[in-house]
């Protein structure tokens, strides 16, 4: 078993147990009655290269990352430095996420938020929005054709974006197909946590020019963010890099000001 299988196994199961304590029923109520979703496209439009920064605990390639002991604080002085999104991650088991942290950031920054969980049910896609997020990711790895339709016509029914994840040109076609707006091409392979930075080139010049094209995991640094960007990246969505600096404010910062640097090739959207 991958362990992406594992993981979805996993995320099955405790989402049994959320569904036992709030029926569908209910959180469909509680997404309705959520704040209406923030602007995710006009986000991705501004010019430059974007920053999408990660609230992330811990990962299984890396084990523990940092203590965040408020998600809210972090999260702050991610927008304060510049992200145009924030991503929380909101898997427990092995990211050490939650809902509830999802809910902190939500009372504190008035960035779009991005749901980052392993989403196979309609049910996280209404539990996202109740609880504030305004995107939400769906790996095409985890899911089935008919189930990834199905799940971007409801993120997009509740007036959210899907961040739609592909690792292979075969899953972009997959991507595509099912009407993904915003791809996000993840240089590590869920199956093996192998992280390799060239899939981004390989895939991306293959995607409409109307596409926003994200370039997801291993950015460490301005040098890749513009390496990214030579490669058509709108914008890149960091984790580790962040979360393990010792100032994570700063290295958005410098992520921020190399994205938005005359010298970093322009993103061309069509
Ligand atoms: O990060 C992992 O080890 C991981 C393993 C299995 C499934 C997903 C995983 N990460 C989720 C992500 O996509 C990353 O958090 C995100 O792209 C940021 O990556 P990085 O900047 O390298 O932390």
């Amino acid at each position: 078993m991958s362990v992406l299988d594992a993981i979805i196994d996993d995320v099955r199961q405790d989402l049994a147990a959320r569904e036992a304590e709030v029926p569908f029923e209910e959180i469909k109520q509680l997404s309705a009655a959520a704040q209406p979703p923030k602007d995710v496209w006009a986000a991705l439009h501004e010019p430059g290269v974007g920053v999408i920064a990660e609230v992330k605990r811990r990962s299984p390639s890396k084990g523990e990352l940092a203590d965040i002991a408020e998600p809210a604080d972090l999260a702050a002085g991610y927008y304060e430095s510049g992200a145009r999104i924030i991503s929380v991650l909101t898997e427990q088991r092995r990211f050490g996420g939650s809902l509830r942290d999802l809910d902190a950031v939500r009372a504190r920054v008035n960035a779009p938020l991005l749901r980052k969980d392993f989403i196979v049910s309609p049910y996280q896609v209404h539990e996202a929005r109740a609880h504030g997020a305004d995107m939400v990711l769906l790996i095409v790895a985890a899911l089935e054709q008919n189930a990834l339709e199905a799940l971007l016509d409801r993120v997009e029914s509740l007036g959210m974006m899907a961040l739609v994840e592909v690792h292979t040109a075969e899953e972009a076609d997959r991507a595509l197909a099912a009407g993904g707006k915003i791809i996000g091409i993840n240089a590590r392979d869920l199956h093996t946590l192998e992280v390799d930075r060239d899939v981004f080139g390989r895939i991306a010049p293959g995607l409409p020019a109307g596409v926003i094209k994200i370039a997801e995991s291993g950015v460490r640094g301005p040098s890749d963010l513009m390496a990214y960007a030579g490669s058509g990246a709108d914008a890149v969505l960091v984790g580790e890099g962040l979360v393990s600096s010792d100032n994570p404010r700063a290295a958005l910062t410098q992520l921020v000001t190399a994205g938005s640097h005359p010298a970093c090739p322009r993103p061309s959207r069509g």
